[in-house]
């Protein structure tokens, strides 16, 4: 695929078939997942979208409200989305969204990423920019409910490899201090990955739910990082057409249930019709020759 940049130059998302990064797969447990894809782009290309995402993105550091505080986020973001979607809103800020159409060859990489995961279906993409070694990403989980109950994140990294850490949320049934010890021996509950030039980062299943994840900052300030989030935004519709999805499924289970009760009421009462049913002329025929004859006798009677 390729497409004209506003900067002339081709930007093109086929990897190089030779140096296709292989998918790598790691199972986080209770159904949260991440997939790993190393030259997921080609470093060559990756640089060039590197270059067009710096300059040709309207970045904003915005002013969030955390605790009650007001603080400047620790990165710049932009945001685009799908038409028809509800607006973001986070710590207190709501990003404008900008239309796909407004930076078609982003257009490339999410046919790209939808490509590499089969069934996938982004609708809204965050993209994140850090520009010194104090930018970062702190703790947190993208468990906000517009996303749905279990999120797919594809994540695209351009630049300077920066550390990508997950840790899983204490659990809500044990006390800190036994969660840690029945852990142990078990599933690792720390996980940090290198998010390299190229790579495509992947969290899905119930990670978002189970897990907390978090870029913090480099101890030596490197050079600038550019990060693509493509998300699938839940909107209004979908959740209207899975109440209803979920009412019709009631509504059978409700119907098959009382055809189970009934049924046999039913086929008894057709056992019943079906034994009585032919002799049914000649109840009629007896009763009527009953009727006939003692109406016979009665006249023979009255007139003797
Ligand atoms: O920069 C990254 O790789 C992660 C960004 C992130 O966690 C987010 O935008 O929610
Ligand atoms: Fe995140």
């Amino acid at each position: 695929m390729n497409s004209r940049s506003p900067l002339g130059f081709e930007l093109t998302t086929s990897p190089n078939p030779n140096d296709k990064g292989r998918k790598r797969i790691l199972d986080l447990g209770n159904g949260s997942e991440v997939i790993y894809i190393s030259r997921f782009l080609p470093c060559d290309e990756s640089w060039k979208w590197l270059g067009y995402l710096d300059k040709e993105i309207p970045w904003t550091r915005p002013s969030l409200r955390v605790f009650g505080r007001s603080c400047t986020q620790q990165r710049d973001i932009c945001y685009i989305a799908s038409e028809g979607l509800p607006e973001l809103s986070y710590s207190g800020y709501q990003p404008c969204a900008y239309s796909w159409d407004d930076f078609p060859p982003l257009k490339i990489i999410l046919d790209a990423v939808h490509e590499a995961l089969p069934g996938s279906s982004f609708n809204s993409l965050l993209l994140n920019r850090y520009k010194s070694g104090s930018d970062c990403v702190a703790w947190h989980s993208d468990d906000e409910k517009l996303y749905g109950p279990t999120p797919e994140i594809a994540s695209v990294s351009f630049g300077c490899e920066m550390d990508f850490l997950l840790k899983k949320k204490p659990s809500k049934a044990l006390p800190a201090q036994s969660t840690s010890r029945c852990l142990k021996g078990k599933a690792a509950d720390h996980h940090s990955f290198m998010l390299k030039h190229g790579l495509l980062f992947v969290m899905r299943g119930h990670t978002q739910r189970d897990w907390l994840h978090s870029v913090p900052k480099r101890v030596k300030a490197g050079a600038i990082r550019i990060n693509l989030t493509f998300r699938n935004h839940w909107s209004s519709k979908h959740g209207a057409q899975e109440k209803y999805a979920f009412l019709l499924l009631f509504l059978f289970s409700l119907f098959v249930s009382v055809l189970v009760r009934v049924l046999p009421v039913v086929s008894a009462i057709v056992a019943v019709l079906v034994r009585v049913l032919p002799a049914v002329p000649a109840i009629i025929t007896g009763s009527l020759s009953c009727l006939y004859i003692t109406k016979f006798i009665f006249q023979h009677k009255d007139k003797s």
